[in-house]
Formats: C-alpha cells, structure tokens, sequence
C-alpha cells in the first residue's frame, strides 16, 4: 500500500510537553517528497524530539503529524516502522546477530523469501562499502564507521519511502564522516527517498540539506534553503546560532 501523496511529512501547530516543560511549541513545518531537510538547532532545542514524532516513538500532545498525507495517529505504529528507516548515533545494532543478519532485520520481519534477503543484503552491503566478508562479524568486531554503514544499510533494507537519521555521523572521525556523507547523498538523489535528519553540525547540514530547519527552545526559528539561512537569517537569533556554529569571535555581528 502506497502513502497516495508521496511520503511527505508535515508537522501541524505540533506541540509536546515532558516532565511539565514544554519541548516543543506549536512547531509547523513541511516536508516534500523526495527532500533532503535537517533539524538543527542547540542542544535541547527539540531536534530528537521532533524527529520521534514521525515514527510514533514520541506522541504529540498538541498538533498533528502526517506522513504521507495520513495522520501518523491513524496508522499502526509497527506498520509505520517498517516503512520508515531510522538511523540512530549509536546504530542500535543488535549486538548477538550478525551484520547480514542486522540488514536482514526488516525484510524477516515481512517475511520476504531467503533468496531475495540475501539478494538485497548483499546489494546494500555493496551500496554502502561494506565487504561481503564482513557479512558474518558481530557489531563488536567492526569500526565506528562500519558500524555506521551496517546500520544505514539495515534502514534501507525493505526500500522505505522515508529516512529519519539522528546524529547518524556525530560520533564518526572527520575523514569517516565526510566519506559517509557523500555516499549518503549519493543514496539520497539517486533514489529520491524523502530524508530527516537531525544535527547539530552546521557544516553537515549545509552539505547535505536542500532544506533547515532551525530550532531553539521547541519553536522553529526559521526554514529556509542553505543559501537563504546563510544570505538571509530570520533574525537576531539565527544569525547569533548561524555566527556560533561557524565560529565567529563573540560580539561579531555576522
Ligand atoms: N523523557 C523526558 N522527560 C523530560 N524531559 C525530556 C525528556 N526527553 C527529552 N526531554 C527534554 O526535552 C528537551 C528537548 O530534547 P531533545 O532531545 O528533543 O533535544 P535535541 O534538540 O535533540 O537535543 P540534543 O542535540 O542535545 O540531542 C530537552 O530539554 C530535554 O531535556
């Protein structure tokens, strides 16, 4: 079953309360098909958050979130799931089963016969680098990097319409980093797959985003392209978060 409108995501007048504070306050937003688009914003600005809420892993408790043109609320949540790749800093590898059998994770739980899991494990450990020799090693026994990939590689697996990646790199060296960027980017235009992404990495999300979303204390303080951020920040605020990120010496007007 297809999601009629693409696998878009909107967030409407979406609010949240934790522990009595409010995370996010009345946070819309938009989402095309087929965008690359990156939460970013300080630490505690609701980033995760957000993010959760197109999985069903946090509820709104204001607002809506619609993927696909459906409210998430009306969709089952392990069904929602399995169509949605999801790619967390620490991979979230199970650590007692094998990286093929890590990748084949979603594709046994739909029951796709042996011969094709083994077909699309192969392919995606190919897409992302990863030697078919490594395909019996145990999470414990690779690199960060590896890691990372196997866990890009298990969220790709049943081909969902939809990527939600959170600091998938943060823990990565720089050269690590920038290696998996580009092939995610890669992945990304060549498969038109509608992308969310938390970071709190200016760079990378300047490098990769068609669309940013900035947050600070729950609200959204501006969207834009990379270009329009940078050219034209929404205010004394962006420009203080865009002139922090970048490094400038306090007091510098950006
Ligand atoms: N279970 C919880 N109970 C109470 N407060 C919470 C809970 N989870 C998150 N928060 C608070 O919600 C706010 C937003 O958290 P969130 O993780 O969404 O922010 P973030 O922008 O992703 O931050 P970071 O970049 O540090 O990961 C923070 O102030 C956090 O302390």
């Amino acid at each position: 079953m297809g999601w009629g409108t693409g696998a878009m995501i909107a967030f409407q007048q979406v609010g949240l309360s934790l522990g009595g504070k409010r995370v996010i306050d009345k946070v819309s937003l938009r989402i095309a098909p087929g965008e690359f688009a990156v939460l970013i914003g300080p630490s505690g600005a609701g980033k995760s958050s957000l993010l959760r809420m197109v999985n069903r892993l946090l509820e709104p408790d204001r607002g809506q979130v619609l993927v696909g043109g459906l409210p998430v609320r009306d969709q089952e949540p392990t069904a929602l799931r399995r169509r949605i790749g999801y790619v967390i800093q620490s991979t979230g590898l199970f650590p007692h089963r094998t990286v093929a059998q890590n990748i084949a994770t979603v594709p046994g739980l739909l029951q796709w016969p042996p011969a094709r899991i083994a077909a699309r494990t192969a392919e995606l450990m190919a897409l992302l680098h990863l030697d078919q020799a490594l395909a019996e090693r145990y999470p414990h026994q690779l690199s960060g990097g590896q890691q990372q990939r196997v866990g890009v590689a298990r969220a790709l697996a049943a081909d969902p319409e939809i990527l939600l990646m959170d600091e998938p790199f943060a823990a990565l060296d720089a050269v690590t980093r920038r290696a998996l960027q580009a092939e995610l980017l890669h992945i990304q235009r060549s498969t038109g797959k509608t992308v969310l992404m938390v970071t709190h990495d200016l760079d990378e999300a300047l490098r990769l985003g068609t669309r940013i979303h900035l947050l600070d204390g729950g609200r959204l303080l501006q969207s834009g392209t990379p270009l329009e951020l940078m050219t034209r920040p929404a205010g004394p605020a962006v420009s203080a978060f865009l002139g922090l990120a970048l490094g400038d010496p306090p007091g510098r007007e950006p």
